[in-house]
């Protein structure tokens, strides 16, 4: 398989028209299958110095204040956003290169604004998505019960295949928690999909998170006839750690 340049840095856009085809635009031969997902065609190095084999799109969805933007600021630079909190305006989106299993995996990653006036321009985004982190904050019980509602609008404008986990954000927050842990864990059964604890603020699970997306993500695209199935909820429970435990 050969390899392409990651898109430089991180990105904004408002139209889905700019959405990341910056690698056609260069005159680049790309190969984008019939899902979406971009095989590059040949080797490039990105402006970071990473190469990729294999892009993928994440989005990230949620009501707003859930802590979407951090979370991805956290996986992208290590770093929290503490301080007052500046609600994104349209959509915006960052890369990251994994080294998943050997290969190396490049997340597009869409930081979506959560506020209702802004959802159509999501929306317009959704059907390029290959995976959605859908995340609630465990300190305001609103966003949890928006999940539902969330969910619906995800299977209306995604594609069938999706793959979907659901985030409970702001672990860290001991005082202020309304969510248990086990009522996450029991919307996520009851939806069937896999569900962690994420702290934007601590880094708890955070690169879990987008590892076990990526991952799930890779052994779809890659699989061998004969090899198992990737079990993407068994992989994050394995891998999971609690609150009061380490940085992730
Ligand atoms: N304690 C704690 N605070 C967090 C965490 N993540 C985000 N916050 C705070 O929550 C607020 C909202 O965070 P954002 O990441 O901007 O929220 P958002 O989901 O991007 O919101 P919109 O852009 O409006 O959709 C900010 O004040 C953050 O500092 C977390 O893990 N723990
Ligand atoms: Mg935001």
């Amino acid at each position: 398989m050969s390899r392409k340049k990651a898109l430089k840095g991180k990105g904004s856009s408002n139209t889905p028209s700019s959405s990341p085809s910056s690698d056609k635009e260069k005159g680049k031969k790309v190969l984008t299958q019939s899902n979406g997902v971009v095989h590059p065609s040949r080797p490039s190095l990105s402006n970071s110095g990473e190469f990729y084999d294999i892009a993928f799109k994440v989005m990230l969805v949620g009501d707003s204040g859930v802590g979407k933007t951090c979370l991805l600021v956290r996986f992208k630079d290590g770093a929290f956003l503490a301080g007052s909190f500046i609600s994104t305006v349209g959509i915006d989106f960052r890369n990251k290169v994994l080294n998943i299993d050997g290969v190396r995996v490049k997340l597009q990653i869409w930081d979506t604004a959560g506020q209702e006036r802004f959802r159509s321009v999501t929306h317009a985004y959704y059907r390029d998505a290959h995976a959605l982190l859908l995340l609630y904050d465990v300190t305001n019980k609103a966003s949890f019960d928006n999940i539902q509602a969330w969910l619906t609008e995800i299977h209306e404008f995604t594609q069938q295949n999706v793959v979907i986990m659901l985030l409970g954000n702001k672990a860290d927050s001991t005082h202020e928690r309304i969510v248990k842990r086990e009522e996450g864990e029991k919307l996520a059964k009851d939806f069937g999909v896999p569900f962690m604890e994420t702290s934007a603020k601590s880094g708890l699970n955070v690169e879990l998170a987008f590892t076990a997306v990526a991952k799930e993500l890779k052994h779809r695209e890659m699989k061998e006839p004969n090899e198992p199935k990737f079990q993407l909820q068994e992989y994050v429970n394995k891998e999971m750690k609690g609150v009061g435990c380490c940085r992730s």
